[in-house]
């Protein structure tokens, strides 16, 4: 069996992102694109024989750890819950290598929870099904699912309900900028459109829904965020740029890797202070590649 493994945990960004109606509980029915990117968490996971799980906090990236208090890791949350379902003996030691931006709304630490349930399954055994590990992803977050089913997707309810679907390749500029936004004060904000038509996925593949639609958080957080209007008006002149999740991060879609390596370098070049990446938009994860892989040897 083996004793360690390393595995991607990749961001994800949204498409489109539109909210048709609100739960009686105060949640937000969504529709969504899911896209899964090349641009990834790296994770290692290492068996314990005591059952014990823990953090190794030796190995920080950009301070990360000390943005992720020990108890709300979604990576040892992940772990615990496994354990407690499964039963199992098995502990874990967890390294997590974060690259991606903390609360940029390109679904993180929910990806990171994916990984460590699905690198778990097969490091303790557990022979859970992608199926019954969805299910127990959702309770740690409404994006977690689709990082477990591993495919971009089509996405409906809170984000659960699930389908796959093959986009056309495309490279990514990313950016973040520096600021965080809340996810539940955004969500809360009177002036949210909660009533968009309900789309079907015919018609977003048929029509170039993504130039069409847009992300219904966008107008609020503009507004909140002045840095964040900025940087949408700054991605803008290049391509159409669009906010992912409630924010922070906004990105835009470009055909190649030459043309989006050009609007990186502009932003380098730019007087304002925003980080950000390049990432190949891909259908299928590479955590559910890189376990495939393992599964052969
Ligand atoms: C908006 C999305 C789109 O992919 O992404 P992110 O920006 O987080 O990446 C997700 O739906 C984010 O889902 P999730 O990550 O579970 O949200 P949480 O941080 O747990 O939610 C914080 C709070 O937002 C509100 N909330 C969240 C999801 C939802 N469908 N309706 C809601 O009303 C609830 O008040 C919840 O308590
Ligand atoms: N492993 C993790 N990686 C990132 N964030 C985490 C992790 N565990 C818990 N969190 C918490 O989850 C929140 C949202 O983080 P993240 O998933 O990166 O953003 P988003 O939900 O906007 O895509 C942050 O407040 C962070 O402290």
């Amino acid at each position: 069996m083996v004793a360690k493994l390393t595995l991607p945990a990749p961001a994800k960004l949204n498409l489109f992102l539109h909210i048709t109606a609100q739960r009686e509980d105060g949640y937000h029915l969504l529709q969504t694109v899911f896209q899964l990117l090349d641009y990834s968490d790296e994770i290692t996971l290492e068996i314990r024989q005591d059952g014990k799980i823990i953090r190794n906090e030796s190995n920080k990236n950009f301070n990360a750890l000390d943005q992720i208090p020990l108890e709300s890791d979604l990576c040892v949350r992940a772990a615990k819950l496994l354990q407690s379902h499964t039963n199992s003996k098995f502990g874990v030691e967890i390294t997590l290598d974060k690259k991606l931006p903390i609360g940029g709304g390109i679904g993180g630490g929910s990806s990171d929870a994916a990984t460590v349930l699905l690198g778990l399954n097969e490091l303790w055994g557990c022979q859970l099904t992608i199926q019954e590990l969805a299910e127990l992803g959702l309770k740690l977050g409404a994006d977690v699912p689709v990082f477990i089913h591993g495919h971009s997707a089509w996405g409906e309810g809170i984000g659960e309900q699930l389908t796959p679907i093959n986009l056309p390749e495309s490279w990514f500029l990313v950016i973040q900028p520096d600021i965080s936004v809340s996810t539940a004060e955004i969500f809360a904000d009177q002036g949210l459109t909660r009533d968009c038509d309900a789309l079907t996925i015919a018609r977003f593949l048929n029509d170039d829904v993504f130039t069409k639609q847009s992300n219904v958080f966008e107008i609020v957080v503009k507004k909140k965020y002045p840095k964040i209007a900025n940087a949408l008006e700054w991605l803008t002149s290049f391509s159409e740029a669009r906010l992912t999740g409630t924010g922070s991060c906004i990105f835009a879609k470009f055909k190649s890797e030459d043309e989006v390596n050009q609007v990186l370098d502009a932003l380098a070049k730019s007087p304002n202070n925003w980080q950000g990446f390049v990432a190949k938009g891909v259908n299928q994860s590479p955590l559910h590649n890189a376990i495939a892989a393992l599964q052969k040897t």
